[in-house]
């Protein structure tokens, strides 16, 4: 252990973050345990930095160049890999005694700690976290014939709902969040994996999102964009559209949750179901989200800054963060718990699928080497013309794609 047992002179520290750079996502909720965590650490200071997930790695490195201070960071998993090699961000092995860190880590999901490793040792600690949650208006089911305790499992089934809806009214039957700048692959990664396929080989050596697997899940969604289910809409009109009751579907992080049951109060039945399967193929939900990453050098800074990471990922963080933004409780005994979830779940059933697909999680595989932001968006581009666009050839539109992302690769 390298740093002090705990803060005894007054610090500030700061705290990248993209849930308060979102008034939908988060921003009012950090605050609150910021302010919590302030009032029970008086000799420390956090300074919120609010930046959109897409533009972290960028804002960081220029922050570096510029000596700004940078102590702690929500790093979208998309990024952890790069912010370990280029960001400076530290192993909480080479600065934490054993002891201390096994007792924090006791009671985490050890699939969500996993994610924050890179070569045996936590770059970064498992803190927002949601799979695929396919959200739907049970009132929109009811008045369009569909059975709202039956939503659709499959993609199939999604698309014959959505003709249905389609075909009596002028709601848009799905909104998803596979598409768009904050998205990069994550949601995408599972919509392949669950046809059997991957963007990227098990080594991360080889992009594959050109074959075969991967074509048919991308010719399934442009099928769904062409029958006018689903439409190429900018994530705020997504929510909104959701929120007001407009939409039927949505397929998304359940970060946007606490915005989706503030609109549906007193104006529609919103629910929640698991991420569609194709056919009889197992589901395999991937994960959105983001690890904290300790990235201060000075070790009473370092200390600050994992006492705020171990607040945050504490029973009451979790608490905070499931009730209040919509992220899954990363210790989970919290649900049961009438101390924290539990009288909170009883209420809002929407958590159980999300929770559920845990358990099949097939984790975010990250992109590799210093141009990973480069071949995701070339990546999703790619996916997002060959879904939406004129071409009706979405294997040439990823081939070309697939060869030219290769190039990039480390
Ligand atoms: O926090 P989420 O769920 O919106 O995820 C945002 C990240 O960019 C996905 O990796």
């Amino acid at each position: 252990q390298t740093i002090p047992e705990s803060v005894t002179e007054p610090v500030t520290i700061t705290f990248y973050n993209y849930n308060l750079a979102s008034a939908g996502n988060g921003a009012d909720a950090t605050n609150k345990m910021i302010a919590e965590f302030e009032a029970a650490n008086p000799n420390v200071t956090v300074k919120g930095v609010p930046v959109p997930p897409q533009d972290i790695a960028t804002r960081l490195q220029a922050d570096l160049v510029a000596g700004q201070p940078i102590d702690l960071v929500q790093m979208p998993f998309a990024a952890l890999g790069f912010a370990a090699e280029n960001l400076g961000a530290v192993a909480l092995e080479d600065i934490v005694s054993e002891a201390e860190l096994a007792g924090h880590f006791e009671g985490m999901v050890p699939n969500g700690l996993e994610l924050g490793k890179l070569d045996g040792k936590t770059y970064g600690l498992a803190y927002t976290f949601s799979t695929p949650v396919l959200f739907y208006n049970a009132d929109i089911f009811r008045e369009v014939g569909l059975d709202p305790e039956n939503p659709p499992a499959t993609w199939e089934a999604l698309k014959a709902a959505g003709d249905q809806i389609k075909a009596t009214t002028d709601y848009l039957p799905l909104a998803t969040g596979i598409y768009g700048p904050t998205a990069l692959d994550w949601l995408m990664q599972g919509v392949i994996a669950s046809n059997g396929g991957a963007v990227i080989n098990a080594d991360r050596t080889k992009m594959t999102f050109a074959e075969p697997e991967a074509i048919e899940a991308v010719e399934m969604l442009r099928s769904l964009a062409q029958a006018g289910i689903t439409r190429n809409l900018g994530i705020t009109a997504q929510m909104e559209g959701m929120a007001a009751g407009n939409t039927a579907m949505y397929l998304q992080t359940s970060a946007i949750q606490g915005y989706l049951v503030k609109g549906a109060e007193d104006n529609f039945e919103l629910r929640a179901a698991a991420m569609p399967a194709f056919g009889d193929k197992p589901v395999k939900p991937s994960n959105s989200g983001s690890a904290l990453s300790l990235h201060s050098t000075d070790p009473a800074k370092q200390r600050a800054a994992w006492e705020l990471m171990k607040f945050l990922t504490s029973k009451r963080g979790y608490t905070i963060i499931t009730s209040e933004i919509g992220y899954l409780p990363l210790r989970p005994e919290i649900v049961e718990d009438p101390e924290y979830l539990g009288e909170w779940v009883k209420d809002h059933p929407l958590l159980q699928p999300n929770l559920a697909q845990l358990k099949n999680l097939a984790p975010y595989v990250p992109l590799p080497g210093p141009n990973y932001l480069q071949i995701g968006i070339s990546m999703m581009d790619a996916m997002e013309m060959a879904t939406f666009g004129e071409d009706d050839d979405v294997k040439a539109t990823l081939t070309e794609a697939q060869e030219r992302t290769q190039r990039l690769m480390p």
